[in-house]
């Protein structure tokens, strides 16, 4: 019945590993249809290599799980929640990817240096408050959304597709899943460079407004426009 969601969910888990963004059995992603008030999202636990499409789980936007055998993904309040407050969103990755886990365990936001961080995001990659002891002690994972929910605030989740969870890892988002599997990669890549270009430059500033709205508004690929500034034409 959700054969389709399902291979979107599978096709975006498998692709962590092969891009380098997870080890083990860390990490999840999930892709939602808003149409039937579903999402499919990993199963909990199960080696990437042994996953197949089938063994995606459908869960609905109250928890419940609506079709599968597997448990899944202990993350999953998480999704649900990003879900829920980004309606514009078609799906959600969360990574444990080095670099980026780094500067979310430190608590700290990945500043913008440059314009390959300004092609994806609006300004600096965010990361959350440190949770409480009651959120931690309580409902985890939803309170994980909470928090995320909470540092984005009012800016479009399109404009700030992902958060670091502060001492946890980075989630990513997208109007698809596959979408949010890019920005994770980005996220991480862009993560390593500034890292590295604080090891070159500790007192380096971030980049100027101006730069940032010329890369942040210029879009690549098929779909993008080109031309004067002022007439967009199709390339
Ligand atoms: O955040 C974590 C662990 O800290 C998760 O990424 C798990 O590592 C993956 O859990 P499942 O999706 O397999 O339940």
């Amino acid at each position: 019945m959700y054969t389709e969601l399902k291979r979107e969910a599978y096709e975006a888990n498998v692709s962590l590993p092969r891009h380098g963004l997870i080890n083990l059995t860390f990490g999840n992603a999930s892709a939602v249809d808003r149409a039937r008030g579903v999402f499919a999202i990993k199963p909990s636990g199960v080696d990437y290599t042994a996953m197949t499409v089938e063994d995606m789980v459908i869960v609905d936007f109250d928890g419940k799980r609506v079709e599968g055998t597997l448990n899944p993904s202990s993350d999953t309040p998480t999704h649900r929640r990003l879900l829920m407050a980004f309606e514009e969103i078609g799906g959600v990755v969360h990574t444990h990817s080095s670099h980026a886990t780094a500067f979310a365990q430190a608590g700290m936001p990945i500043p913008i240096f440059g314009t390959t961080h300004a092609d994806y995001f609006n300004g600096e990659i965010p990361v959350t408050r440190k949770m409480t002891a009651e959120e931690i002690g309580t409902a985890y994972e939803w309170e994980t959304g909470n928090v995320i929910v909470e540092r984005l605030g009012n800016v479009d989740p399109l404009d700030f597709p992902g958060v670091l969870v502060n001492r946890h890892a980075p989630f990513t988002w997208g109007k698809t899943v596959a979408k949010a599997v890019e920005v994770a990669v980005a996220v991480e890549c862009i993560a390593h460079m500034a890292m590295m270009s604080l090891q070159l430059a500790p007192k380096l500033p971030q980049i100027e407004p101006e730069l940032l709205a010329k890369h942040f508004k210029r879009k690549h690929g098929p779909g993008a426009y080109y031309g004067q500034s002022d007439t967009k034409t199709k390339s």
